[in-house]
């Protein structure tokens, strides 16, 4: 038996790459619309209605509407949109958060799927409040990078009209929509200074956590906090620094449903920074949509995220 699943917002940037990972499975059916009653709420309600998972792809007041059209549906919903992401009805879409996160979503009708910039600073953080080698009250900073897709189909037509900027820094007023989720995911309950910015290139992200070392926060400490943490997870990877060398490469991880943490700093010098490397459009949203899709129907996790023959 096929699974239908209907994309909500396919023609966007997030619904398109959902659909490239989906539409050669067999596994899979997906219930398209005729492009021109694809905001028709009579006809996404017709969609929802037949399908086994809606996968929401809009802006947070679309993904909103969309949640009342399903009102007393069976359909199970994944929302991709900063919506739902510190609700308690709905389940937070990082299975590899905790012990009990990837059953929470095989269980769950409401799956919010994680930001970007979010999925990058709670793996880094959540692992490192639990282990105890960050306090929950720390004054953190977060600085990040991202490529221009991150900003959806407004962002990319700016980027493609070749005026944009090479690098710009925004999001410095602090109201940056990730943070009560990096918050409430990540266990802090002093809020981090955030600072995102966006390259003059597609896709890629990488996230920072400057950290200050002492006698129990060491370099060796972080890497084997992380690595317990993820052991034996396909799609996060903690990787010695010596095995990345001196250039961070936000687009390392592009392509992949992959997110790699590594460690840097000196020891002796007492500072360190955390980094985490994904594909925005990866593990960051679509291709993170998709593996929560496979967990909540019970298929192989990896199903469509890991190349040719996934
Ligand atoms: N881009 C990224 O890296 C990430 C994005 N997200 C989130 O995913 C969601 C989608 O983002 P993204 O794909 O980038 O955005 P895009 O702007 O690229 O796509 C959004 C799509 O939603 C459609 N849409 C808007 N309103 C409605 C409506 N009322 N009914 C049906 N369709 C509608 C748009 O239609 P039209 O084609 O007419 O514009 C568009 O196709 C957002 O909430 C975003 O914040 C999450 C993680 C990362
Ligand atoms: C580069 C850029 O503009 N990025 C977006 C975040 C992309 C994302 O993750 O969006 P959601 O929070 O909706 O999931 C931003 O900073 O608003």
């Amino acid at each position: 038996m096929a699974y239908k699943i209907f994309i909500d917002g396919e023609a966007g940037t997030t619904g398109l790459q959902i659909r490239e990972r989906l539409e050669l499975r067999d596994d899979i059916h997906l219930i398209h619309l005729d492009p021109e009653r694809r905001k028709d709420a009579s006809a996404r309600r017709d969609a929802f209605a037949e399908a086994h998972i809606g996968i929401l792809c809009l802006p947070d007041e679309a993904a909103k509407e969309a949640v009342a059209l399903t009102a007393g549906m069976d359909v199970r919903l994944i929302d991709a949109s900063t919506a739902h992401r510190v609700d308690d009805r709905w389940v937070y879409g990082f299975a590899e958060l905790s012990g009990e996160q990837r059953d929470q979503i095989a269980e769950a009708h409401y799956v919010s799927n994680p930001g970007c910039y979010s999925t990058g600073a709670i793996a880094i953080i959540a692992p490192l409040v639990e282990a105890g080698l960050i306090y929950d009250d720390e004054a953190l900073s977060i600085n990040a990078v991202s490529g221009y897709t991150g900003g959806g189909k407004a962002l990319i037509a700016e980027y493609q009209d070749e005026n944009a900027p090479a690098h710009f820094l925004y999001g410095l007023n602090q109201h940056h929509k990730h943070i009560p989720e990096i918050m409430v995911q990540g266990g802090l309950t002093v809020r981090p200074i955030f600072s995102p910015s966006v390259g003059n290139y597609a896709q890629g992200m990488a996230v920072q956590l400057p950290l200050r070392l002492d006698n129990d926060r060491t370099m060796t400490t972080l890497h084997e906090a992380l690595a317990d943490h993820y052991r034996d997870q396909t799609f996060v990877q903690v990787v010695p620094a010596d095995q990345i060398g001196s250039r961070i490469i936000p687009t390392d991880m592009n392509g992949t449903n992959v997110l790699r943490l590594s460690v840097h700093g000196d020891e002796a010098i007492g500072c360190a920074t955390v980094v985490a490397v994904l594909d925005n459009l990866g593990k960051g949203a679509s291709g993170a949509a998709v593996q929560n899709m496979n967990i909540m129907l019970d298929l192989d996790e990896a199903a469509g995220l890991l190349g040719d023959d996934g």
